[in-house]
């Protein structure tokens, strides 16, 4: 581990709620309370439960992952905790307060204007560019992936599916699917299952999507292709349909009250080659350009 890392005593590490559980295990908020007088910090606790999906090498290829990482855009970690007997581990970082992306603008639909999501959105791009630059492919980009540090902040969490690029090639292709987000994938992950920063561009462009629809349930991504393919439609074939209707041209629609401007974004993101769609630092650079013509 790196030499900033800390190491956190489970008796110390004091359990006060549940914030979500993923494909990996549990997240929990905790109080990190050495002196025991409740003074403190608050910290986000990433418990392991190895199952048939992820393994303790995951875990451990998730610690380095994310150690690695040092950017103003990105969940910091801060260490990690051994349990009793060393049999589980835990994965402590900084605990953001306003939660994911989706539960902020759900709470804060009225907080939020043109202006603060394509502020948002330049941050992802940055912290995506800082990935991309590492060579690291999130490959799980998605707006209940983003944390909100404060009302001008957010940060790119959950590294759990985030895989290195082999320095020879410019993709990484996995194996078998899992629990896919496919709704968020790009054609070429659908099909050949490979992952590139181009494909995390796509996902991105979902993300803008989920932002400029105030993340509105009705009009998730999720249930808006379903709504195109069919929901008669179940199971391993819908990723069959869904790269068809890609093919065929179709896109997630514009969200409503959402710009020309920010719809071409999106759609640059959604070309069907991975070689057309922008780089971050292309989408970076038209963001802040469309922040500053915004009044
Ligand atoms: C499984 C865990 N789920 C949740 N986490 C939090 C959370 C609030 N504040 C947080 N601060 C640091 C962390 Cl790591 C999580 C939270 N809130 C609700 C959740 F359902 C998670 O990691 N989700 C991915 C991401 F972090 F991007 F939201």
């Amino acid at each position: 581990p790196h030499h900033d890392d800390m190491l956190f005593e489970e008796r110390h590490l004091c359990y006060l709620s549940l914030l979500g559980k993923g494909n990996f295990g549990s997240v929990e908020l905790c109080r990190y309370d050495p002196l025991g007088d409740n003074t403190g910090e608050l910290v986000a606790v990433k418990k392991l439960q190895p199952n048939k999906q992820s393994t303790s090498e995951d875990f451990h290829k998730e610690v380095n992952t994310l150690s690695a990482l040092k950017c103003d855009y990105i969940v910091k970690y801060r260490g990690i905790c051994y349990s009793a007997g060393r049999l589980t581990m835990s994965l402590v970082m900084e605990y953001l307060p306003f939660g994911s992306l989706i539960s902020y603008l759900e709470n804060f639909c009225d907080k939020m204007n043109t202006r603060r999501m394509l502020l948002f959105a330049s941050q992802i791009c940055k912290g995506m560019k800082y990935l991309q630059d590492k060579r690291y492919v999130h490959r799980d980009l998605a707006a209940r992936n983003i944390l909100v540090a404060d009302h001008s902040r957010v940060k790119i969490a959950d590294f759990g599916l985030t895989k290195v690029i082999p320095f020879d090639k410019e993709y990484y292709r996995v194996t078998q699917p899992g629990e896919s987000p496919i709704f968020w994938y790009a054609p070429e992950s659908i099909t050949e299952f490979k992952f590139s920063s181009k494909s995390d561009v796509w996902s991105f462009g979902v993300v803008l999507h989920e932002l400029f629809s105030f993340c509105n349930t009705n009009f998730n991504p999720k249930r808006l292709c379903m709504q195109e393919i069919g929901h008669g439609v179940q199971g391993p074939s819908i990723s069959v349909y869904l790269a068809n209707i890609l093919k065929n041209g179709w896109r997630l629609p514009a969200p409503l009250h959402c710009s020309t401007k920010v719809y071409n974004l999106m759609k640059q993101c959604w070309m069907y080659k991975s070689e057309d769609r922008p780089m971050f630092s292309d989408l970076e650079e038209q963001i802040e350009t469309m922040i500053k013509e915004e009044r």
